[in-house]
């Protein structure tokens, strides 16, 4: 084997180098952490000063940033706008400090030490006062014209505050996206399935580098100043603390944690301080930087190729590091939400070690096409939870296969289901999954729920995590002594054991009231048990009009979830949700341990006979969601099929019989081939012969005021939605059909009525406005 040759490795590194600064710089777009690049940057730099020929003008240890990508006007800078020299130990910042007590001969130097903060690089230039120019960094020498995107920075003024300043002043500093406001941005994205930004320096980055001003102007970006350029036709303070001031008088926001520090162990003292304090601060900052304080003494110390001698960025450890994905699990959360979660090789990120990460939510996932295997970088910042933000590129194994959502939840094996139009996924065995069962608990619980009284969250915790109960049916079964029991250990865990008389008895006291709490919850109405089991999207007005509407839980738990469609206020998202519930067997099991355990429903009745005109064959069928069934379509077959179990064996043939179009017809024939519709129509059935035997017969003497009259309803209403109005007048006798022919008995036309109350004016069918009709119904209650 050869020994490595440094020449190839310099031309590798330099490449590297060079393509990674592209990326960063240009296209804000870093591929690789820059814990990485700094490695290889460093790599390059010894092997450069171990070899001195191999050394160069275009090397980038020479340089700085990179060029301008040409999308904007260029900009000269009057004066150079340099990096800075960094070191990542003490001893290197040992070194730096010697170097300049050797050079000019004094001894504890001392220094302006700023936060630096991890942003961009900017120029202001102000003439008589007022902004003129923005420009970025660029290579150095010549950066981009961003003055309209600067302009909508607030933090940047326009104009000078007091009158002394010079004719011409250039200041210096970083734009940067304050944490709150980056996060906030993210959120909003990842909710609206939108692009999340990498992280806050690739933020303001990004930003800044935007060729709309209006995009910019939304984006939370701030900015703080930290040096000057070129002045003209004024005198500066002799020293850098002091210029910062005068900033700040002139009304540039200057870092409140800048201060002036004193040799080596004032630095470092710094250094540490602001090390403790990195995770609360809010804004990233990725070290700290010293500055030789007078401007004598800088000018005596001159720069070398890239960067000042008397400056020195004092590095932290990285917030950003490449490891690998070894998996991809599924958290549970208190509220049934299932979270990705990525397992990786243990690194070492901002000082901590980190082996899990966030990866938010499926889209996200989906986003970022992270595998399983791949090389990631992760991102720990602040008391934030860590996440990935991307993949590295180009270290893909070729059997990597995209993530999917498993479709049970991992903890209790519930079916995993997405939320309509949302980017959630949840667990829908609420009363069993054991990730939410403290939630379960408290919630049922709850004063407006079942109601008991000294339930609190902190009890709740105790109950479960010593094992007393583990859904809400368990709640019942407690006796004294098992809270008297659990109220000692929860004590001896909190290191709070007095052992007295009197602590003995307000314990007695508490566990008799809460047993007391718990019986009186016994006796409760439908709408609190029903809102008490936690169903998601079931809030107390769904949860009641669900109990007027079928009365009795006996009949709610086995509904499929399109009848609970027909409740005027219930829409798709919250039925499905209502029917997965009640689809999972745990949850069933718990609800049979809750009638088992003496919890008793004081006012089952019947269904609501509201429901009986609700019951028809073709609202059935357009709630189902049948591709091609259009309402209209619905009521055809409706007219020709007496229930839905005669669709389910009729072949199609019929149903062009009925009048559906070919191409309907058979997308019903294929969506009845699905042995899954089948048995939910077929299970449909079943309930809406169920109901109809439950619902009372209308009282055989008045026949409804509206029998034998057929309705129908156009139009918008404003008091009531046209479900409702339609259950109403069907609960008086009345039938409605869905388009006005010769037969149609009346019209009930609301706001912006079209076809159907012209067709009616055309057949001289009586027409009904609004008022009319709150005039019957109220007549009629
Ligand atoms: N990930 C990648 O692919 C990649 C590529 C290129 C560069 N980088 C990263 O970019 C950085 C190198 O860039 P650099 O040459 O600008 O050096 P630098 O960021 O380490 O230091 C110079 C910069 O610090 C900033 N700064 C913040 N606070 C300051 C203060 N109080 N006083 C003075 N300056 C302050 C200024 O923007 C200045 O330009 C490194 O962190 C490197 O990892 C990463
Ligand atoms: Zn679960």
């Amino acid at each position: 084997m050869s020994a490595p040759d440094p020449a190839a490795r310099v031309a590798e590194l330099r490449r590297q180098l060079d393509d990674a600064s592209y990326r960063y710089y240009v296209l804000d777009d870093a591929a690789i952490p820059d814990a990485e690049y700094d490695a290889l940057l460093r790599e390059l730099e010894g092997l450069e000063a171990a070899h001195p020929e191999l050394a160069g003008a275009d090397s980038p240890t020479q340089r700085v940033g990179a060029p301008p990508s040409g999308a904007f006007a260029s900009v000269t800078h009057a004066i150079p706008m340099l990096s800075l020299g960094n070191a990542f130990s003490d001893d290197e910042v040992a070194d730096f400090v010697q170097r300049i007590e050797q050079r000019l001969e004094r001894s504890d130097p001392v220094f302006s030490v700023e936060p630096k903060l991890d942003g961009l690089a900017i120029s202001l230039r102000y003439e008589d006062g007022r902004f003129v120019q923005g420009a970025t960094r660029g290579d150095g020498a010549t950066g981009e014209d961003v003055t309209a995107n600067l302009r909508t920075v607030k933090a940047i003024p326009l104009a000078l505050r007091r009158t002394d300043w010079p004719a011409v002043l250039e200041v210096r500093g970083e734009v940067y996206m304050p944490l709150a406001g980056f996060h906030r941005y993210n959120e909003r994205m990842r909710a609206e399935g939108g692009k999340p930004l990498a992280n806050p320096r690739n933020g303001a980055a990004g930003s800044l580098r935007q060729l709309d001003p209006r995009i910019t102007a939304r984006r939370p970006l701030a900015f703080y100043a930290y040096a000057v350029g070129l002045v003209e036709g004024a005198e500066l303070p002799p020293t850098h603390s002091a210029t910062l001031r005068q900033l700040r008088d002139w009304g540039f926001p200057v870092s409140a944690e800048s201060r002036v520090a004193t040799g080596l162990a004032g630095l470092l003292a710094y250094y540490r301080d602001i090390g403790e304090r990195r995770d609360r601060l809010a804004f990233d900052i990725d070290g700290v930087v010293y500055k030789l304080d007078d401007y004598a003494g800088q000018l005596e110390l001159g720069f070398v190729s890239r960067a000042p001698r008397w400056a020195l960025a004092h590095k932290f450890p990285a917030q950003e590091q490449s490891t690998v994905l070894e998996a991809i699990e599924v958290n549970i959360g208190r509220t049934g939400a299932a979270t990705p979660l990525a397992r990786l090789t243990p690194v070492q990120v901002g000082g901590v070690e980190v082996s899990r990460a966030t990866l938010h939510n499926a889209d996200q996932v989906a986003r970022l096409d992270v595998r399983v295997g791949d090389t990631v970088i992760v991102r720990r910042a602040g008391d934030v939870i860590p996440e990935i933000v991307r993949v590295v590129p180009g270290m893909r194994a070729p059997d990597a296969q995209p993530w999917q959502m498993p479709t049970v939840c991992p903890v209790c094996g519930s079916d995993l289901v997405r939320e309509e139009g949302g980017v959630v996924w949840r667990c829908s065995g609420e009363l069993i999954c054991p990730a939410q069962r403290k939630e379960a608990i408290e919630h049922f619980a709850s004063r407006r729920a079942m109601d008991i009284d000294g339930l609190g969250e902190r009890y709740v915790e105790d109950l479960v995590d010593f094992g007393y109960v583990t859904s809400v049916a368990d709640l019942y079964t407690l006796s004294l002594d098992d809270l008297l029991e659990m109220k000692c250990r929860g004590d001896e865990r909190d290191g709070t054991t007095p052992d007295t008389v009197r602590a003995g008895k307000v314990a007695t006291r508490w566990a008799e009231n809460l047993i007391a709490a718990i019986q009186g919850s016994r006796r409760t109405t439908l709408a609190r048990y029903l809102f008490g089991l936690g169903i998601q999207h079931v809030g107390e007005s769904t949860a009641k009009a669900l109990a007027e509407w079928f009365g009795d839980l006996a009949v709610i738990r086995r509904l499929p979830w399109p009848l609970f469609k027909r409740v005027p206020d219930i829409g798709s998202e919250v039925a499905h949700s209502i029917g997965q519930f009640f689809d999972q067997a745990g949850n069933q099991k718990v609800i049979d341990e809750l009638l088992a355990g003496g919890v008793e429903i004081t006012d089952a009745r019947p269904p609501s006979a509201q429901l009986r005109g609700a019951l028809g064959l073709a609202d059935l069928l357009v709630d189902l969601e049948i591709p091609k069934l259009t309402r209209l379509r619905a009521e055809q077959l409706a007219g020709v099929f007496a229930e839905a179990s005669a669709l389910l064996d009729a072949p199609v043939h019929r149903f062009i019989a009925a009048g559906l179009p070919n191409d309907t017809a058979s997308a019903l024939e294929t969506w009845l081939e699905d042995a899954e519709n089948a048995g939910l129509l077929a299970r449909c059935g079943e309930a809406i012969a169920t109901l109809e035997k439950l619902i009372p017969e209308a009282d055989a003497t008045s026949a409804g005021p509206l029998e034998g009259r057929t309705v129908v309803l156009t139009g918008t209403l404003a008091a009531m939605t046209r479900d409702e109005a339609k259950s109403r007048l069907e609960a008086l006798g009345a039938k409605s059909a869905g388009s006005v022919s010769k037969k149609t008995g009346f019209v009930v036309a609301g706001e912006a009525a079209g076809s159907k109350l012209a067709k009616a004016e055309e057949l001289g069918i009586e027409i009904w406005d609004e008022a009319k009709l709150l005039a019957f119904l109220g007549k009629h209650e």
